[in-house]
């Protein structure tokens, strides 16, 4: 699907669309030497499914992320999330809506190093001041592997295992969707698959939403649907592509930008 294509089809916000943006732009820096990191971004996320997004280096996929999870302001344009226009929280309020209504799973894992697991896992519940659902928490645990490791520091665990107490911590608060920035960017071919197979496992069993930027076609091809950025823009729209087939566009891509004089991934 091209760019256009799916600027059309993106339409109104429909209830199954568990995040919306529209016409999103994102620039940073001062009039003179602005980048425009998103220029003009219409998709919707549907509810239950797992998307993945790719492209060059410097495409916007991060940028993309973080806005549509509430962790940067767009310049322009809306996001919705769960029927919530984020434009109209406060800094407060869009705390609180992370803190109970995203989960985050990042490449360095992002785990705090004076908590043990049990502790990690329950840091969302606790910063939002809810009663954690202990009997979830538990299948959460058992899910992920990790009963055995509750007292342990994350310093103490492999980084499989730490990228495992990242996702049962996302997932510990059922949140409306989970963002993850290259997941298995930082794990062995074994151990990327354990983790993509629990993010699937999430949205399959639990009807849960997943965002996830990658790089590797591999993981993408987890995903139900993979989005292709390039300067900022969607430029492909692919249903549960195969392997090659990301491979393929992914290597379309770099050529366009190879052409154009940019070379880097
Ligand atoms: N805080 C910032 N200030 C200024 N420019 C930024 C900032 N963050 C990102 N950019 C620029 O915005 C563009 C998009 O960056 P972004 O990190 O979203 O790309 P990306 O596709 O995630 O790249 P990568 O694959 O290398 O992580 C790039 O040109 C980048 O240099």
């Amino acid at each position: 699907m091209s760019s256009a294509t799916s600027q059309i089809q993106a339409g109104p916000v429909g209830p199954a669309a568990a995040v919306a943006l529209r016409a999103v732009q994102k620039v940073y820096g001062r009039r003179g030497s602005q980048v425009r990191a998103l220029d003009g971004i219409d998709i919707d996320f549907r509810t239950g499914t797992f998307t993945a997004v790719m492209g060059p280096s410097g495409s916007g996929k991060s940028t993309l992320l973080q806005c549509a999870a509430g962790l940067d302001r767009p310049s322009a344009g809306t996001v919705t999330l769960a029927g919530t226009d984020l434009a109209n929280l406060s800094e407060t309020g869009l705390t609180k809506l992370r803190r109970t209504r995203i989960g985050f799973i990042f490449q360095a894992f992002n785990l705090v190093s004076a908590l043990n697991v049990r502790d990690n896992i329950l840091l969302p519940s606790r910063l939002a001041r809810s009663r954690p659902d202990r009997t979830w928490v538990a299948e959460v645990v058992r899910r992920v592997g990790l009963d055995g490791r509750l007292r342990r520091r994350p310093a103490q665990l492999s980084g499989g295992e730490q990228q495992r107490v990242a996702i049962a911590r996302a997932l510990s608060v059922r949140p409306e969707v989970i963002f993850c920035d290259e997941p298995t960017g930082a794990l062995d071919t074994n151990t990327a698959a354990q983790v993509l197979t629990l993010l699937r496992q999430a949205v399959d069993d639990d009807g849960q939403t997943v965002v996830m930027v990658t790089h590797d076609p591999v993981a993408a091809s987890y995903a139900d649907r993979v989005v292709f950025l390039a300067d900022g823009r969607i430029v492909d729209d692919l249903s549960a592509p195969g392997i090659d087939a990301i491979a393929d566009r992914l290597v379309r891509l770099a050529g366009r930008r190879a052409q154009s004089g940019v070379s880097q991934w």
